[in-house]
């Protein structure tokens, strides 16, 4: 059994702590030495992506501390644990087992004597049948007739990762002949919302996937009588057009409301979900089940990956060791993801769930408080668009912000134009070069508005295309970077405390229980 203790206890962590500001990466990364940076600090990631940190501030010392403190910490001993189906997540007493949801890389883990392997394969398999009738037309409206879009329903980890991954994948199916439905989601409690998704929407040829694992989310719950009210006022039956996805033990899967009901389980966290029916229903809908198991594949072989104690061939450990090393180390408060696809738009906001509600924490997993900082602030947007944007303060601003860019060769349509004697392909992917070396290398000038002083920092994940295998990889790979920070910071990331308050003190006001500040605010707001 692995032992958990404290960053700050830790002897190699100390020794890491004494390499502050060890490397200079404006000197590192300047002429040939810099070139060979580029060529050496690259590790192969799953699905032929590749995970370049030449950028960062590392150089052997600084890996061979990092190398330490990953043996020192137990993170493969831990990550072993986790998937085989220890408690992991302590805070709600539950295993985390979204790997399994890919694939079985260690013990069978079974539960009341359900293997649950088995199970999610199964969930997995009920998707996909449903989504093959769907597209034959063997379930169709009640008039007989073929749906041709589908709507999500549900909010947070039930809406932005299959989001994400919709938006991300839906050029790619357009090219590549897979593109079943159109999809489009709700998520938002604000009625706007809703309507106008309606309203974009031929109501009577749509199917609705109500997603909430707990089956109690009020903006949810709001929002799928908000389109049952739809249906009905169309004159439709909206158990004809919904299906849910849910935990066997919520409120929804005890209703007969719905076409069908594909079941999760709490060992599998919102955030973590995408990978289970979350995503699995509207994904198959949109793509076809092929397109979901490629998903799934790529995520499952990244997975493989981050259990290789070697930290050079470990591209998820790596790449949460150095991002300890610079929100521990160098104090940096936040990082930033910058895809050079436009197909990955909502994926930053994705990461911001995913890493902000995992390792946004002041304790550690046995309640007490840390002394050390503990996850940065994630965001991000699409390059070249942030370049127009943000980047004057990554660029010139007081604080540094280490970044993460992704970047493809070839475009998902293959449409495109040559000009200037480039293409626009070439033109987004010399932009993320060009952007790597400003950043690093930066530009001296005796004006001091237009001085690039440099040396900040970034790694960059480059692909050939963004395909449903390199998706998932992708996906598995910052979840594994996530996981392996909250071992190493020591804290629950599989629990989200800090978001009830705000639900308790809602529920007052709109039972007008309310007083102090409280009650002024909902005068002010008409409540
Ligand atoms: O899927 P649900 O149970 O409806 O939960 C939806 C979301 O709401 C919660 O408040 C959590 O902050 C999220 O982690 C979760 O993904």
């Amino acid at each position: 059994m692995a032992t958990w203790k404290n960053l700050d206890t830790l002897a190699s962590y100390s020794k890491l702590a004494e390499l502050k500001g060890h490397v200079d990466i404006a000197d590192a990364m300047a002429g040939e030495k810099g070139a060979e940076r580029v060529k050496k600090y690259s590790t192969p990631m799953a699905a032929g992506l590749a995970y370049n940190y030449a950028a960062k501030q590392i150089d052997e010392t600084v890996l061979d501390a990092l190398a330490k403190l990953a043996d020192e910490a137990e993170l493969i001993e831990k990550f072993q644990e986790l998937y085989n189906g220890a408690v992991i997540n302590t805070g709600e007493k539950r295993m985390v087992l979204h790997h399994l949801a890919r694939k079985q890389q260690g013990d069978a883990v079974v539960v009341d004597g359900v293997d649950k392997r088995e199970f999610y394969v199964a969930q997995q398999k009920k998707a996909a049948d449903f989504a093959n009738k769907v597209h034959a037309g063997e379930i169709t409206n009640e008039n007989g007739e073929k749906f041709t879009s589908v709507v999500q329903i549900g909010i947070g980890g039930s809406d932005l990762g299959p989001r994400a991954l919709y938006i991300a994948l839906e050029n790619w199916a357009k090219a590549n002949n897979t593109f079943k439905m159109e999809a489009k989601f709700i998520s938002n409690v604000d009625p706007d919302d809703a309507a106008a998704v309606l309203a974009s929407v031929d109501l009577a040829h749509s199917l609705f996937i109500v997603v909430s694992k707990s089956g109690t989310t009020l903006e949810t719950l709001t929002n799928e009588a908000f389109v049952k009210n739809a249906l009905v006022k169309a004159g439709l039956n909206p158990s004809k057009h919904m299906l849910a996805v849910t935990s066997e033990t919520s409120p929804l899967a005890k209703s007969e409301d719905y076409l069908t009901a594909i079941f999760m389980d709490d060992y599998i966290g919102g955030r973590y979900s995408s990978v289970s029916g979350v995503g699995g229903a509207i994904l198959s809908l949109a793509f076809g089940p092929e397109v979901f198991a490629q998903i799934l594949e790529g995520a499952a072989a990244e997975d493989t990956l981050a259990t290789n104690k070697n930290i050079l061939e470990n591209p998820d450990m790596l790449d949460a060791l150095i991002g300890v090393y610079e929100r521990n180390v160098q104090g940096y408060p936040a990082t930033a993801v910058l895809p050079y696809s436009q197909a990955l738009s909502r994926f930053p906001a994705h990461l911001q769930q995913c890493d902000m509600e995992s390792n946004g924490k002041s304790v550690n997993r046995f309640g007490e408080p840390v002394d050390y900082v503990t996850g940065p602030v994630i965001f991000g947007e699409p390059g070249t668009n942030g370049q127009h944007s943000f980047y004057q303060l990554l660029h010139q601003g007081t604080d540094i912000v280490p970044l993460q860019f992704i970047g493809f060769k070839k475009s998902q349509l293959g449409v495109d134009v040559d000009i200037e004697n480039s293409t626009s392909q070439q033109k987004l992917c010399a932009n993320v070069a060009a952007q790597i070396v400003a950043f690093a290398c930066g530009k001296k000038d005796e004006n001091l508005n237009k001085d690039f002083k440099g040396g900040r920092p970034s790694s960059i994940i480059i692909g050939e295309e963004l395909t449903p295998a390199a998706l998932g990889a992708l996906l598995a790979h910052f979840e594994n970077k996530i996981m392996f920070q909250g071992f190493l910071w020591n804290l629950n990331s599989f629990d989200q405390e800090g978001v009830q308050l705000g639900k308790v003190l809602a529920k007052r006001v709109l039972a007008h229980d309310t007083d102090g500040a409280l009650k002024v605010y909902s005068d002010l707001l008409d409540i």
